[in-house]
């Protein structure tokens, strides 16, 4: 067939390693993660698949970004993004494992001939390939095995270079809507700047930011493209003083290590370096910059934490008040969408006091995106910080197109025209989330502490278990419940019955080769002890 020849050689330049017997790559909800040294051939073949999904999807751009998030700096990863700047469909997955596990070079060929003649794809149709990676050194090879790729497939390739993982999934979406109606923004890294720092004014509207926010990039891609968008407000505009901190790109070794958003999230407390101060404003970003977690140390009480479902919780209560002082309370739906892992005084809160609907979906940005699209305004953030607030087109009509009766109504649209501009519509980004929850407590005159005293989280617990058989585990209900095996959600349900407004549940991690367990309860030492129990009786039918 047309590639066959230069797909093969090429194949033999950036070899598969293969795995031992019964062992194989998957591509799971981060696209493959692994140790880089077994990621060449990997990127290889995840370039021959974004070539065949952009000949299917009549030549659009497909996007692929090498990274691996907030894990350590030998792994690696690499993820295909649709053309909305989405996550790859779910359907195409598959198709991904399949090509990445062919034994051998002719057999990869036969592979993506018989995908080719399956999806009834063109393969000589024009295909286009944008790509960027994190600051990772391993980066380096793997973006020259999908070049490597792309020449032979002859697909159209834009690289990109160093990117966080938003502003590949922003050039995806800008590349593919370039000249249309529904235009992104101008399709370079300097456009992403140029989009976000003007909403930010305008969302601003002169307000400033009390005190200082000091920003943890764990030492990632976040540092420097941070760096970056502060040079695009001008020094008298800027509405607040940013120290970003743990920027250092140069030391590998110092990536995401005792920093970053995910440190953050599980170890429950602030990172070591630099020292943190007693009341100052705080934030982190992971490694690739799509997630973000507020906190200050409390002189008080200590440490407190402000996670997604804090974020999200937020963004939906300030928006729900702008689009009722915009008169389009009756015409625009809002809604909030979560996982099993989100608080439940934070459900409590939305439903009850916002009196928003909330869905809960799988765990996974995927789940959470597609629903979120459901409604008009579609709040989404996993627990962890991952997360966004997506505007349909209808919604951005009515912002622009409505016509305001007083001054208060103006400035509402106005300020949800901005904030659809400045907030990143296709994943979860940490820098544009960031400037979203300044913005609000900008608005709201608020500090980190009046934010906080919204609600009192629910003490709770994650701890992960290691089992012979995770694949027993079967869930149901979008993973609150066990439906496999037989039995083991009685056991759970009896024990979550004996505590007061508990609530526990079991599911197989989807990037790791363990049970999680989640438990929470009216007390700490409540919400341990259910989360102990519940682990107990996994492990017992995990065996
Ligand atoms: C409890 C938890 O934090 N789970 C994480 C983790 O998924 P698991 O399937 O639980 O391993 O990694 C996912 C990808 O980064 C992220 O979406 C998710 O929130
Ligand atoms: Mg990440």
């Amino acid at each position: 067939m047309v590639h066959d020849d230069k797909i093969i050689a090429g194949s033999a330049k950036h070899p598969i390693v293969v795995l031992d017997k019964g062992q194989h790559y998957k591509y799971g909800t981060a696209g493959f993660r692994m140790k880089a040294d077994l990621l060449e051939g990997v990127t290889y073949r995840v370039g021959l698949l974004a070539s065949l999904r952009s000949r299917k999807l009549n030549s659009q751009a497909i996007g692929v970004m090498i990274t691996a998030s907030h894990n350590p700096a030998i792994d690696n990863g690499v993820k295909i993004v649709d053309p909305q700047g989405d996550m790859l469909e779910q359907e195409w997955e598959r198709y991904a494992t399949q090509l990445v596990n062919a034994p051998s070079d002719a057999e990869l060929a036969k592979v993506y001939n018989t995908l080719a003649t399956d999806l009834r794809i063109d393969i000589s149709a024009p295909a286009k390939v944008v790509y960027g990676r994190d600051t990772r050194p391993s980066g380096h090879t793997l973006v020259t095995a999908l070049a490597s790729a792309l020449e032979a497939t002859e697909t159209e390739a834009a690289d990109f270079k160093i990117l966080t993982t938003p502003q590949l999934h922003y050039l995806v979406r800008a590349t593919n809507s370039e000249g249309t109606p529904l235009a992104y923004g101008e399709v370079s890294e300097a456009g992403y700047y140029n989009k976000l720092s003007e909403a930010f004014v305008r969302c601003m509207k002169g307000k400033k930011i009390e005190g200082p926010l000091i920003v943890d990039c764990a030492n990632g891609v976040g540092g420097p493209k941070l760096n970056e968008f502060l040079k695009y407000i001008p020094q008298e505009k800027l509405p607040f003083e940013v120290k970003v901190v743990n920027d250092d790109i140069l030391r590998p070794e110092v990536l995401n290590l005792d920093s970053g958003a995910d440190f953050v999230k599980t170890k429950q407390r602030a990172p070591p370096h630099p020292k943190p101060q007693p009341g100052v404003r705080c934030c982190s970003f992971d490694g690739d910059a799509d997630r973000l977690i507020y906190y200050w140390i409390d002189p008080e009480v200590g440490f407190v934490m402000l996670d997604g479902d804090r974020i999200s919780s937020l963004a939906a209560s300030f928006i729900g008040d702008l689009v009722e002082s915009a008169g389009l309370k009756e015409e625009l739906r809002i809604g909030v969408v979560q996982t099993a892992y989100a608080n439940g005084a934070s459900t409590n809160y939305i439903r009850h006091h916002l009196k928003l609907p909330v869905i809960c979906t799988p765990t996974g940005v995927k789940h959470l995106h597609h629903v979120a699209q459901g409604f008009d305004i579609g709040v989404y953030f996993e627990a962890n910080g991952h997360g966004t607030v997506l505007f349909s087109p209808d919604a951005v009509t009515a912002f622009k197109k409505t016509d305001p009766q007083s001054p208060a109504q103006k400035d509402a649209l106005d300020t949800l025209a901005a904030l659809s501009d400045l907030i990143n519509q296709t994943v979860g980004d940490a820098l544009s989330d960031m400037l979203m929850v300044e913005v609000i407590l900008a608005h709201k005159a608020w500090s980190l502490r009046d934010w906080s005293m919204t609600y009192s989280d629910l003490p709770n617990r994650l701890v992960r278990v290691e089992v012979n058989n995770k694949d027993v585990f079967r869930t149901t209900d979008a993973e609150r419940r066990l439906s496999h095996p037989e039995g083991c959600q009685a056991e759970i349900d009896s024990e979550v019955k004996k505590f007061k407004d508990a609530r526990s549940f079991a599911r197989a991690s989807g990037t790791e080769n363990a049970m999680r367990v989640y438990a929470e309860a009216a007390s700490r030492s409540e919400a341990n002890e259910l989360a102990d129990r519940v682990a107990g009786i996994v492990s017992r039918w995990g065996v």
